[in-house]
């Protein structure tokens, strides 16, 4: 079984991440977790928090000389701007004197619609939106791409699996339909503003996301999550939550801002006739092949070994420039919602962060099916089951 969970505040003094289930000798570094957190920053429309905050990654746990010893994983993820919030945010009790001097304490009373603050509020029982915001914040997703960055390394090194993603759309900028990207596009995607593999498309999208910077508004979008190299019969068909739609699906929505997932060609097979809808089965030489990939890599809740594809769609920031109506709860006067900075549009990051989600879920799905105490072991359960495979 693989476990994970993070912990920390967005203004705290760091992000603490651990994952349990994972055999050793997975190869992983700081570096490499420091790359994967450096391409969560990527993307045109974010706002100046990602320029001046640094991601100060260590492995404080469960890896020795590169390797992963097949205990618990940590990451601990130090946040520079601490000093900033280290009274705002202190874990132990600070001077009221001293607190309320400091405009950075300022009482958030007007809750942004969309964003956590006013139910986060009532259900824990808050004044003000400080308490809830630090948590539903999309920085704690820097632990979860710290994570997916080891479940990746693992699928790689284990399975030959390749998780890459991209945008696909921006506002209403679609990229034209159909460009799948192989594992070796990564790089080319992770150079663009956009993260978006269509150069016109991507022009266009960062023209948007200019239009609404102007325009005192915020954007969403759809990233793609596209995995290479999966073996046939990761999930099941027995039961609803070990189809791997359902842990796919429940994986990207558990993102923050993610609002609708698609697995393949999602709600446009819904205006498909059945005979147009589905990837027919034919032999080849080599072997039994889909002549399509409409359904998304997935058949009864199980992947069928063609390329993984499911799409998440992002709403558009809530924290909006030309802020929303609201009431402060202080007063219960109508009033605007509070806004100091936000991303225009984070959906170049959400991409990473999918993958991120992705890739925990498939390691997961890898484990429960072939297990294994090392990569080496996983790899030799895998290569075994595809050898007696019936029908291929
Ligand atoms: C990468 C990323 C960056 C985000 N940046 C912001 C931001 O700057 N301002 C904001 O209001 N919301 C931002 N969000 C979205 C909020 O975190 C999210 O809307 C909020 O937690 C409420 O959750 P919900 O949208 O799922 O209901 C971001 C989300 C992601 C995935
Ligand atoms: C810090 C990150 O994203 C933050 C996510 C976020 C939100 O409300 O989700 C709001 C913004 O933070 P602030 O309100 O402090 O400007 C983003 O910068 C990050 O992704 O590392």
């Amino acid at each position: 079984m693989l476990r994970w969970m993070t912990a920390g505040e967005s203004h705290g003094p760091s992000l603490t991440a651990i994952v349990e289930g994972l055999p050793a000798h997975v190869r992983i570094s700081t570096d490499d977790l420091a790359g994967a957190l450096a391409r969560r920053r990527l993307g045109y429309g974010r706002g100046a928090r990602m320029k001046f905050e640094q991601d100060a990654v260590s492995l404080t746990g469960g890896v020795r000389h590169g390797q992963t010893l097949g205990g618990p994983v940590a990451v601990v993820i130090g946040n520079t701007e601490w000093p900033k919030w280290e009274k705002v945010m202190a874990s132990d009790p600070v001077d009221p004197v001293e607190l309320d001097a400091l405009a950075r304490n300022a009482a958030l009373t007007r809750p942004r619609p969309g964003h956590a603050d006013l139910v986060g509020m009532q259900k824990y029982d808050w004044s003000e939106a400080r308490p809830i915001l630090e948590r539903a914040s999309a920085r704690e997703t820097a632990a979860r791409v710290a994570l997916g960055a080891i479940a990746s390394a693992f699928l790689e090194q284990a399975l030959d699996v390749r998780v890459v993603s991209h945008v696909v759309q921006i506002g209403t900028v679609r990229a034209p339909a159909g460009s799948v990207p192989g594992p070796g596009d990564s790089a080319r995607i992770d150079e663009d503003p956009m993260r978006c593999l269509d150069p016109d498309a991507a022009k266009a999208m960062v023209e948007e996301v200019d239009r609404a910077h102007k325009d005192g508004d915020t954007l969403g979008g759809v990233v793609e999550v596209v995995v290479h190299g999966l073996p046939p019969g990761l999930g099941s068909h027995v039961s609803w939550d070990r189809r791997l739609d359902s842990r796919l699906a429940g994986a990207l929505m558990g993102i923050q801002a993610i609002k609708g997932v698609e697995v393949g060609d999602g709600f446009e097979l819904a205006a498909t006739p059945g005979s147009l809808a589905h990837d027919e089965i034919v032999p080849t030489d080599a072997g039994i092949r889909r002549t399509s990939g409409r359904s998304g890599g997935t058949e009864g809740g199980m992947t069928t070994g063609e390329v993984l594809r499911v799409r998440a769609a992002m709403k558009p920031i809530s924290t909006v420039p030309r802020a929303l109506r609201t009431v402060d709860v202080a007063t219960g006067e109508e009033a605007v919602a509070h806004h100091q900075r936000s991303d225009v549009c984070a959906v170049p990051a959400a991409g990473v962060v999918a993958e991120a989600m992705v890739a925990l879920v498939l390691a997961e799905a890898a484990l429960e099916k072939f297990g294994g105490d090392s990569v080496a072991e996983t790899r030799r359960n895998a290569q075994s089951y595809l050898d007696t495979l019936r029908f291929r």
